[in-house]
């Protein structure tokens, strides 16, 4: 029998007051894979993760982490359990060098604070910020901080990884370095689900693709198939061109 997905969302819907920001979405993030989800503004991406990562109860549907259900779990089981998440906007603790701040995510990570340091130091060099550990975190450059940021999560020693946009903002190179990252860590055992603006990265780097807008599924599949799908091209990639003038 195969292994279950590592996470599974079923008939997932989350109704704010009138608004129905997602919309009885199912997808499966396989394990070892790197998994993207894409869709414009407002179409119920973070809203997704806040359901999977125990910050929102969904109205309807099913999570399972594992092939367990875990519907309405709270931030720290889900982060005891195994995930960690990487959000947009880092921010580091003033005052704690880069190595320090990492060193938090080992402390309250799956497997609580054991092997703190070795954790710290494989989460680092994974990331490529080794040589800026002893650096106050304050000052750094937009790509070192997302790095920092994503460093922070994985130091937790997590089974699934939600990195949400870690290549906003980031130059090609930073962009390729990130990309680049992302790969190592999964080939470190790490299962990936990322949500993120920037299709080269997404298209470069995800095996299986899910499409959202206005909190519904639209598409689901490789790179390959949902940028070919005419939903995601009328709905996200269409929209993209559309706003840079093409
Ligand atoms: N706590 C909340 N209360 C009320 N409405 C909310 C709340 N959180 C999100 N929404 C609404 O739900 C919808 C989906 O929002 P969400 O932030 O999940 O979209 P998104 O795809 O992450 O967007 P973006 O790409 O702009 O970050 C939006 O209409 C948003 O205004």
């Amino acid at each position: 029998m195969s292994a279950p997905p590592v996470l599974e969302v079923r008939g997932l819907t989350k109704r704010f007051r009138g608004l129905v920001a997602l919309d009885g979405v199912d997808f499966a993030v396989p394990e070892g894979a790197i998994c993207g989800l894409i869709g414009p503004n407002g179409a119920g991406k973070s809203t997704l993760f806040n359901l999977v990562t125990g910050f929102l109860p969904p109205s309807e549907g099913e999570i399972r982490f594992r092939g367990a259900p875990v519907t309405g779990w709270s931030p720290q089981q889900a982060g005891r359990s195994g995930i960690a998440r990487a959000f947009q906007i880092a921010r580091p603790f003033p005052g704690l060098t880069v190595r320090q701040n990492v060193r938090i995510g080992a402390l309250f990570g799956r497997s609580g604070p054991r092997d703190v340091e070795g954790a710290t130091d494989s989460a680092l060099a994974l990331l490529g910020i080794e040589d800026l550990a002893d650096r106050p975190a304050e000052g750094l450059t937009v790509g070192h901080l997302r790095r920092l940021e994503v460093a922070r999560a994985l130091a937790a020693r997590p089974l699934l990884l939600l990195a949400d946009e870690p290549c906003a903002g980031l130059n090609p190179a930073e962009t390729d370095a990130m990309i680049a990252a992302l790969r190592r860590i999964r080939d470190g055992g790490v299962t990936i689900w990322l949500v993120e603006h920037d299709m080269r990265a997404v298209m470069g780097v995800c095996d299986r693709i899910l499409v959202i807008a206005a909190g519904r599924a639209i598409a689901e599949g490789t790179p390959g198939e949902v940028a070919a799908d005419p939903a995601v091209i009328a709905a996200y990639l269409g929209a993209a061109e559309e706003s840079r003038g093409a």
